[in-house]
Protein backbone atom coordinates (compact mmCIF):
# COMPACT_ATOMS: atom_id res chain seq x y z
CA UNK A 1 0.00 0.00 0.00
CA UNK A 2 1.07 3.31 -0.52
CA UNK A 3 1.22 6.92 1.16
CA UNK A 4 -2.35 7.06 -0.03
CA UNK A 5 -3.69 3.98 0.95
CA UNK A 6 -3.93 2.70 -2.99
CA UNK A 7 -2.90 -1.29 -3.37
CA UNK A 8 -0.33 -2.56 -5.57
CA UNK A 9 -1.19 -5.43 -7.03
CA UNK A 10 1.56 -6.72 -9.86
CA UNK A 11 -0.20 -8.68 -12.59
CA UNK A 12 1.24 -11.17 -15.07
CA UNK A 13 0.53 -11.28 -19.20
CA UNK A 14 2.66 -14.83 -19.69
CA UNK A 15 3.26 -15.12 -23.25
CA UNK A 16 3.89 -18.50 -25.10
CA UNK A 17 3.50 -19.68 -28.88
CA UNK A 18 1.34 -16.48 -29.04
CA UNK A 19 -1.14 -16.88 -26.94
CA UNK A 20 -1.70 -15.38 -23.27
CA UNK A 21 -2.50 -17.02 -20.33
CA UNK A 22 -5.67 -15.59 -18.78
CA UNK A 23 -7.26 -16.93 -15.34
CA UNK A 24 -10.75 -17.12 -13.82
CA UNK A 25 -11.33 -16.07 -10.40
CA UNK A 26 -12.58 -18.37 -7.54
CA UNK A 27 -16.01 -18.14 -6.69
CA UNK A 28 -14.51 -17.40 -3.13
CA UNK A 29 -12.09 -14.39 -4.44
CA UNK A 30 -13.39 -10.97 -4.41
CA UNK A 31 -14.27 -10.41 -7.80
CA UNK A 32 -15.76 -13.54 -8.02
CA UNK A 33 -15.35 -15.46 -11.62
CA UNK A 34 -14.26 -12.57 -13.26
CA UNK A 35 -11.64 -13.51 -15.57
CA UNK A 36 -7.47 -11.76 -14.70
CA UNK A 37 -4.27 -11.59 -15.62
CA UNK A 38 -2.50 -13.88 -12.44
CA UNK A 39 -0.67 -11.58 -10.21
CA UNK A 40 -1.09 -10.11 -6.23
CA UNK A 41 -0.35 -7.15 -3.73
CA UNK A 42 3.37 -6.64 -3.74
CA UNK A 43 4.27 -6.81 -0.19
CA UNK A 44 6.61 -4.26 1.97
CA UNK A 45 10.55 -4.48 0.53
CA UNK A 46 9.22 -6.06 -2.22
CA UNK A 47 10.13 -5.43 -6.17
CA UNK A 48 7.26 -5.74 -8.27
CA UNK A 49 8.82 -8.39 -10.00
CA UNK A 50 10.10 -10.86 -7.21
CA UNK A 51 6.18 -10.40 -6.63
CA UNK A 52 5.20 -11.25 -9.49
CA UNK A 53 7.54 -14.08 -10.00
CA UNK A 54 6.41 -15.51 -6.28
CA UNK A 55 2.81 -15.03 -6.62
CA UNK A 56 2.76 -16.78 -10.44
CA UNK A 57 4.68 -19.95 -8.51
CA UNK A 58 2.46 -19.47 -5.64
CA UNK A 59 -0.83 -19.86 -7.65
CA UNK A 60 -0.12 -22.01 -11.14
CA UNK A 61 3.34 -23.49 -10.42
CA UNK A 62 5.19 -21.92 -13.28
CA UNK A 63 8.14 -19.81 -13.67
CA UNK A 64 8.25 -16.60 -15.31
CA UNK A 65 10.42 -14.23 -16.71
CA UNK A 66 9.22 -10.75 -16.48
CA UNK A 67 10.61 -8.41 -19.56
CA UNK A 68 8.44 -5.12 -20.12
CA UNK A 69 6.16 -3.42 -17.81
CA UNK A 70 2.86 -1.69 -18.70
CA UNK A 71 1.35 1.23 -17.99
CA UNK A 72 -0.56 0.92 -14.53
CA UNK A 73 -4.12 1.08 -13.79
CA UNK A 74 -5.46 3.04 -11.17
CA UNK A 75 -9.08 1.39 -10.31
CA UNK A 76 -11.42 2.34 -7.56
CA UNK A 77 -13.64 -0.62 -6.66
CA UNK A 78 -16.06 0.04 -3.58
CA UNK A 79 -13.75 0.40 -0.34
CA UNK A 80 -10.82 0.68 -2.11
CA UNK A 81 -8.39 1.37 -4.84
CA UNK A 82 -5.91 -0.43 -6.26
CA UNK A 83 -3.28 0.52 -8.66
CA UNK A 84 -2.54 -2.70 -11.24
CA UNK A 85 0.86 -2.78 -12.41
CA UNK A 86 1.05 -5.49 -15.93
CA UNK A 87 4.52 -7.07 -17.01
CA UNK A 88 4.79 -8.69 -20.09
CA UNK A 89 6.24 -12.17 -19.01
CA UNK A 90 8.03 -15.09 -20.60
CA UNK A 91 6.58 -18.52 -19.76
CA UNK A 92 9.86 -20.40 -18.13
CA UNK A 93 8.54 -23.51 -17.55
CA UNK A 94 6.27 -26.12 -15.03
CA UNK A 95 3.25 -27.57 -15.27
CA UNK A 96 0.12 -25.58 -14.72
CA UNK A 97 -1.64 -26.22 -11.12
CA UNK A 98 -4.38 -24.23 -10.36
CA UNK A 99 -3.82 -23.40 -6.41
CA UNK A 100 -6.44 -20.55 -5.93
CA UNK A 101 -8.24 -20.06 -9.52
CA UNK A 102 -10.99 -21.85 -10.92
CA UNK A 103 -9.78 -22.13 -14.22
CA UNK A 104 -7.10 -20.62 -17.14
CA UNK A 105 -6.99 -20.24 -20.67
CA UNK A 106 -4.43 -19.93 -22.57
CA UNK A 107 -5.89 -17.22 -25.19
CA UNK A 108 -5.13 -15.95 -28.53
CA UNK A 109 -5.31 -12.16 -28.77
CA UNK A 110 -8.44 -12.00 -30.69
CA UNK A 111 -10.35 -13.87 -28.06
CA UNK A 112 -9.74 -11.30 -25.40
CA UNK A 113 -12.28 -9.16 -25.82
CA UNK A 114 -14.56 -11.86 -25.21
CA UNK A 115 -13.86 -12.20 -21.59
CA UNK A 116 -15.62 -11.42 -18.85
CA UNK A 117 -12.59 -9.21 -16.74
CA UNK A 118 -12.10 -7.41 -14.21
CA UNK A 119 -13.31 -4.04 -14.37
CA UNK A 120 -9.47 -2.77 -13.94
CA UNK A 121 -7.55 -4.93 -16.37
CA UNK A 122 -9.95 -3.33 -19.80
CA UNK A 123 -7.26 -0.84 -20.44
CA UNK A 124 -4.22 -3.37 -19.76
CA UNK A 125 -6.23 -5.67 -22.38
CA UNK A 126 -6.83 -2.73 -24.87
CA UNK A 127 -2.68 -1.66 -24.39
CA UNK A 128 -1.82 -5.11 -25.09
CA UNK A 129 -3.92 -5.47 -28.15
CA UNK A 130 -2.51 -2.02 -29.00
CA UNK A 131 1.39 -3.15 -28.13
CA UNK A 132 0.70 -6.84 -30.63
CA UNK A 133 -0.72 -4.47 -33.41
CA UNK A 134 2.91 -2.27 -33.28
CA UNK A 135 4.67 -5.60 -33.46
CA UNK A 136 3.28 -6.61 -36.47
N1 LIG B 1 -4.03 -10.59 -9.47
C1 LIG B 1 -4.84 -9.73 -10.07
N2 LIG B 1 -5.66 -8.98 -9.31
C2 LIG B 1 -6.46 -8.12 -9.95
C3 LIG B 1 -6.46 -8.00 -11.35
N3 LIG B 1 -7.39 -7.06 -11.71
C4 LIG B 1 -7.97 -6.62 -10.56
O1 LIG B 1 -8.84 -5.79 -10.48
N4 LIG B 1 -7.39 -7.26 -9.48
C5 LIG B 1 -7.76 -7.03 -8.08
O2 LIG B 1 -6.62 -6.77 -7.31
C6 LIG B 1 -6.73 -7.38 -6.03
C7 LIG B 1 -5.62 -8.39 -5.92
O3 LIG B 1 -5.72 -9.04 -4.78
P1 LIG B 1 -5.21 -10.55 -4.63
O4 LIG B 1 -5.73 -11.38 -5.72
O5 LIG B 1 -3.78 -10.55 -4.33
O6 LIG B 1 -5.84 -10.91 -3.28
P2 LIG B 1 -7.31 -11.27 -2.87
O7 LIG B 1 -8.28 -11.17 -3.98
O8 LIG B 1 -7.19 -12.55 -2.18
O9 LIG B 1 -7.61 -10.08 -1.91
P3 LIG B 1 -7.65 -10.11 -0.32
O10 LIG B 1 -6.41 -10.77 0.14
O11 LIG B 1 -7.69 -8.64 0.02
O12 LIG B 1 -8.91 -10.82 0.02
C8 LIG B 1 -8.11 -8.04 -5.99
O13 LIG B 1 -9.05 -7.16 -5.44
C9 LIG B 1 -8.39 -8.26 -7.46
O14 LIG B 1 -9.74 -8.32 -7.76
C10 LIG B 1 -5.59 -8.80 -12.13
O15 LIG B 1 -5.55 -8.75 -13.37
N5 LIG B 1 -4.80 -9.65 -11.44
Amino acid sequence: MDATGTIKVVCALVEQFGRVLVTQRSEHMREALLWEFPGGKVEACETETACLVREIREELNIAIAPYQRLKPVVHGYPGRTIELIPYLCHYGGGVIRLHEHRSYHWVSPADLANYTWCPADLPVVQEYLQLLKNRE
